[in-house]
């Protein structure tokens, strides 16, 4: 069993693949993800082991590629702790986690599951305050790709491309060469997700990414979310039930470490369970 015991730096770290974490093992690169059969991420029977504390018990889960997956519940219900096993950074003491139909998550490290295509964006911002928009986007792409203060026109049509893409998405080409520290809250939130999209994620996971977001910034994250689920496979913990409400499809309700209700969001909201452990009467 393991625990978490990395600072926040390292944290951001493992986010964008930029070390060696996890295991410490060398395994060759992993191949194409393989979503034949339209499943992105499923868990079967996984628990994870504290000491004596088990965060997750028995948990099976299923995400379909292209869907939307709205994870809530209360605090302490492992909703972390299950976005920490799928990128590797907590290793699941029971049960298996798979990504398509060929990576074994738990054979991998987490740069490697970050080069599979998953990547995840944490609660609190950790953009370069003096780095421009521009440049923090850059050093986010992939290794062969990144360029340190890069010039624009210095850079391969690919990564212009996506670069132009990224910025479209997440609405911030007008702020291209602003510092990242002058951005508003939601600006760095935004910026974060863009740092993600230069990798070309199969699977993004967002963790809580409206907390002390103003009501307008949540109205825009949601529009963002929308906009990336025509690309992209998306898992997103929040608390924020008028975030969930405009973004959602199937949300699954987790309750200490297991799965308590899943459905659409008037169904888990009907649900008596539901309703007393988490969202009161
Ligand atoms: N490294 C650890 N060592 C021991 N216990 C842990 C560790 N990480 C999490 N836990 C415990 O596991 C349980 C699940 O925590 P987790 O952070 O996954 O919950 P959560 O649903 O994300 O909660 P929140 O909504 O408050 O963020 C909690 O009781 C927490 O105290």
């Amino acid at each position: 069993m393991l625990t978490d015991k990395s600072t926040p730096s390292e944290q951001s770290n493992h986010e964008y693949g930029r070390t060696h974490g996890g295991t410490g093992r060398s395994h060759p690169k992993p191949a194409g993800v393989d979503f034949s059969h339209g499943i992105a991420l499923y868990l079967e029977e996984v628990s994870v082991w504290f000491d004596s504390f088990r965060a997750l018990n028995n948990l099976s889960l299923y995400i379909e590629e292209g869907e939307l997956r709205c994870i809530i519940g209360p605090n302490g219900a492992g909703k972390t702790t299950l976005m920490d096993v799928i990128t590797g950074k907590t290793r699941p003491t029971e049960g298996s986690v798979f990504f398509g139909q060929t990576h074994n998550l738990a054979n991998l490290s987490t740069e490697e599951i970050a080069e599979a295509g998953i990547g995840r964006k944490f609660q609190k911002p950790t953009v370069f305050e003096n780095f421009t928009v521009m440049d923090n986007l850059l050093l986010a792409a992939p290794k062969d790709k990144r360029v340190v203060k890069s010039l624009f026109n210095k850079l391969d049509a690919d990564t212009r491309d996506t670069l132009n893409s990224t910025l479209e998405q997440i609405r911030l080409t007008d702020k291209i060469n602003k510092p990242a520290g002058l951005l508003s809250h939601g600006q760095k939130q935004w910026l974060e997700i863009g740092m993600l999209l230069m990798q070309s994620p199969k699977l993004i996971l967002l963790d809580e990414p409206v907390a002390g977001m103003t009501d307008a910034e949540t109205e825009h994250t949601a529009e963002l979310c929308l906009r990336l689920k025509q690309n992209h496979t998306l898992v997103v913990v929040e608390h924020d039930m008028t975030f969930i409400d405009a973004i959602s499809e199937k949300v699954t309700v987790l309750a200490q470490g297991a799965i308590l209700a899943e459905g659409t969001l008037a169904e888990v909201q009907a649900n008596e369970a539901v309703i007393e452990s988490y969202l009161g009467r």
